[in-house]
């Protein structure tokens, strides 16, 4: 199947930024003299003086991980057209799409998601779709059966019109595009008539979710006395493409894993293991690619682009799987929540891959079905037989599975009976049960491996141990869309789990150190593993620990500050910082406004989730309580001109604990500052050193952080949920009391 021509079917170019360069090296210098000056200045030793020694020199390696990972950024270009001409024929693929909570995930965004993978630009028979269904919903079931009797019409249309955006929507949310191929009456017609159809699917869904009269009869009887947690497995194959037409429709299948109450379920992990060997017994295809529900295609040609990196002469060998990057649609202008990542994709992603190669984000990806099945880079040529008994060990024990497996990994592409998917349910449905996967290598050397709620940076970062590289792919125009959620709770607990999940990383046998001196991690890459790690897990605590040694200083009336010439540095750090990072946001085409609402949204974010997400991992190193996966809920997507919205990028709190650090950090700033202005801090204390008292340096700082959290500050004497409840301001003010009262204490009278 590799390519016969000599042609590439893609091609990576370096690119430099050398300005960029230049001053990361300056800002890493500035930071590495700082140290020095703290470590050389003996007549300013002091408590906070070794603390701010201490949190500095992990800002330090901290700058190092993000310089190292943006060093080197890359960007490939792909070619379909001499894949198109290097194949016989392309090969087949299987598309993942894991659902988890009819709620939080309303099963009109599924659908949508769904119809985009159906319309694809690529031959349907040799597609296949397969839902994964966590939350066991007649609902979401429903759904997709009346979406495939949409497709039927709505994927014609797209073909026949070249849309692009195949997510009926988004394509109804913007008028329609003008061309000369549709600008007929014919085309109109069509349109007005596709937007009918959708709207009544549209309707057809909203009923049955308000009359929550779950239709339990004929084909829902399966749904019947089934709970959420405590259910037999249902595969329900919703549309079947049997005589594998190749104007026909990629086939559908539903699939609801047994679940079993007090089992462990391993969340998306173990969804994704389920769906691997399902598939595994109904098309085996050699490819896989996976979204998460709300991720809509957003470019119909995505899959030959991605086979143009996996099916190159050289990819095939050396590349595991190709990523997409995530972005996202109906974006609210100037990113007033720091999360739409536009910078964190444009330099640190794009840094990725010029390494290594990117990390797995858990959607747009396509993964080889070998490589998840375990195979090494090495066996790639030789292929991979394994005995009888070693197949029982990690597919388990059923007999189809291991035969299927063994094709996957010696690389028999097609499967022999991929039209017999119906025939396959029963043994299916024997795979995807709970108990299958007991004593096997499932979850372990074999498929999504357990162990972290980011179960995405785990398998990719086990994949990366063996060798093989990723590929970023950034198609124009780009390849899949999904919803971000706002700011707020939501997003919060988002952030939250991401912590939680890379700390889980760190503090287990699969940390990424670990991966470099004992496997074939590369050392950059691993640096840009801890750089991921830290972002989100390590570096906020240290920076807590900074923001209230401001705190302590000014109670106190003590300094941690350099006061002579060495707040220079500080200074120089500070400023070019803040020119470098607008510089970033700016030829990135982004505004200042986006510049400072992501300064802003990462000290809030940073603090308030990653703190409380080291506090989960300590409550799980303890023992005391586990990890769990709390899906996102996803709104359905307002048309383009609704979300002008004033109140959309207005920031929202809830009782959760997880906005306790930054109330109780705003509050002792805001004390700090009555303290200061009333002059009540205690006289200069008895002190060893100089005896300089507080200085501007700290007070500065500390209205910086005050006004870093204005959207905390407006929570305040805000209504509704735009207020910090009551209770979370209680347990700040007590909190804030107890670090003034302790501060004070360590005041010599
Ligand atoms: O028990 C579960 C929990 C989640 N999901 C699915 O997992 C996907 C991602 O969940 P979401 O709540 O959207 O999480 P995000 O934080 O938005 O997801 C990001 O982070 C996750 C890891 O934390 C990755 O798995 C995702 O691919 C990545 O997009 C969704 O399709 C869910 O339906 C399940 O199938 N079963
Ligand atoms: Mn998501």
């Amino acid at each position: 199947m590799a390519n016969q021509n000599f042609l590439p079917l893609y091609e990576k170019n370096w690119y430099k930024h050398n300005y960029k360069r230049v001053t990361e090296s300056l800002l890493l210098i500035l930071l590495l003299l700082l140290l020095g000056y703290r470590v050389i200045s003996v007549k300013n030793y002091s408590f906070p003086w070794f603390v701010a020694l201490l949190c500095e020199s992990w800002f330090t390696i901290s700058w190092f991980f993000t310089l190292t990972t943006q060093w080197s950024p890359t960007v490939i270009k792909t070619y379909p057209d001499r894949l198109l001409q290097s194949v016989e024929e392309v090969p087949a693929v299987d598309m993942f799409v894991t659902t988890a909570d009819p709620v939080l995930e309303p099963p009109i965004i599924t659908v949508n998601t769904v119809l985009s993978l159906l319309a694809l630009d690529y031959p349907p028979h040799k597609l296949a779709c397969y839902v994964s269904d966590d939350g066991c919903s007649p609902l979401t079931f429903y759904a997709l059966q009346e979406a495939s009797k949409f497709a039927k019409f709505w994927v014609p249309f797209c073909k026949k019109y070249d849309v692009q955006v195949r997510a009926p929507f988004r394509y109804f949310s913007a008028k329609p595009q003008v061309s000369t191929v549709n600008n007929t009456t014919e085309f109109k017609q069509e349109w007005l008539h596709m937007k009918d159809m959708y709207d009544n699917l549209n309707h057809k869904i909203e009923l049955v979710e308000l009359q929550k009269s779950n239709p339990c009869h004929g084909e829902f009887d399966i749904f019947s006395n089934t709970e959420r947690t405590n259910h037999p497995t249902i595969i329900q194959v919703i549309c079947e493409n049997k005589e594998c037409l190749a104007d026909g429709l990629p086939h559908l299948i539903y699939i609801s894993r047994e679940k079993k109450p007090k089992q462990s379920h391993h969340f998306k992990a173990g969804a994704m293991n389920v769906l691997t060997r399902v598939s595994g017994l109904m098309t085996n295809a050699p490819f896989i690619l996976n979204v998460d529900c709300d991720m809509i295609v957003n470019n119909p040609k995505v899959v030959l682009h991605a086979l143009c990196i996996l099916l190159d002469s050289k990819g095939e060998k050396e590349v595991a799987f190709a990523q997409f990057p995530q972005q996202f649609y109906a974006t609210l202008k100037d990113d007033p929540f720091g999360n739409q990542m536009a910078i964190l994709i444009k330099y640190l992603t794009a840094g990725i891959a010029g390494l290594q190669g990117p990390f797995y984000s858990g959607t747009n990806c396509f993964h080889r079905r070998k490589v998840i099945y375990g195979l090494y880079p090495d066996s790639m040529e030789k292929g991979n037989s394994l005995s009888e008994n070693e197949l029982e060990q990690k597919f388990g024990d059923s007999k189809e599975i291991m035969k299927t497996s063994a094709h996957a990994l010696e690389g028999k592409t097609y499967f022999p009976n991929h039209t017999n998917i119906s025939i396959a349910i029963d043994i299916a449905a024997q795979v995807a049960s709970c108990g299958y996967e007991q004593g096997t290598g499932w979850g372990k050397q074999v498929g999504w491996i357990y162990g972290s709620i980011t179960e995405d940076k785990l398998l990719g970062l086990t994949i990366h141990e063996k060798g093989w590289r990723s590929e970023l792919c950034t198609p124009n125009p780009i390849a899949f869309t999904g919803f971000a959620p706002g700011g707020g709770p939501i997003a919060m607990a988002q952030q939250k789990r991401w912590a939680i999940g890379l700390l889980e990383i760190f503090f287990s046998k699969h940390c990424p150190i670990f991966g470099t001196i004992f496997h074939k991690l590369t050392l950059r890459q691993c640096l840009a593993y801890m750089w991921i790690i830290n972002y989100w897990g390590l570096k906020p605590l240290f920076e807590l620990c900074y923001a209230s040694l401001l705190s302590y200083c000014i109670i106190t009336n003590s300094n941690f500050l350099p006061m002579d010439q060495g707040i220079c540095i500080s200074i120089a750090f500070f400023i070019i910082y803040k020119i470098y990072t607008i510089s970033e946001y700016l030829s990135a085409g982004l505004s200042y406004r986006a510049w400072w609402n992501n300064q802003r949204m990462s000290r809030i974010t940073r603090m308030n989730a990653g703190f409380c997400a080291f506090v989960c991992i300590l409550l799980k190193l303890l023992r005391i309580s586990d990890t769990v996966f709390d899906v996102t809920k996803k709104d359905v997507p307002l048309s383009d001109d609704v979300r002008d919205d004033k109140d959309a990028g207005r920031f929202t709190f809830d009782e959760s604990l997880i906005f306790l650090p930054g109330t109780t950090m705003l509050l002792l700033q805001l004390t700090m500052m009555f303290i200061k202005v009333l002059g009540l801090q205690p006289l200069m204390p008895t002190t060893t050193h100089d005896g300089n008292g507080c200085g501007i340096g700290e007070i500065f700082c500390s209205v910086y952080l005050i006004i870093c959290y204005w959207p905390f500050l407006r929570g305040l004497f805000e209504t509704g949920k735009y207020r910090i409840p009551l209770s979370t301001i209680y347990k700040s003010i007590v909190l804030t009391c107890l670090f003034v009262h302790l501060s004070r204490k360590t005041v010599p009278a």
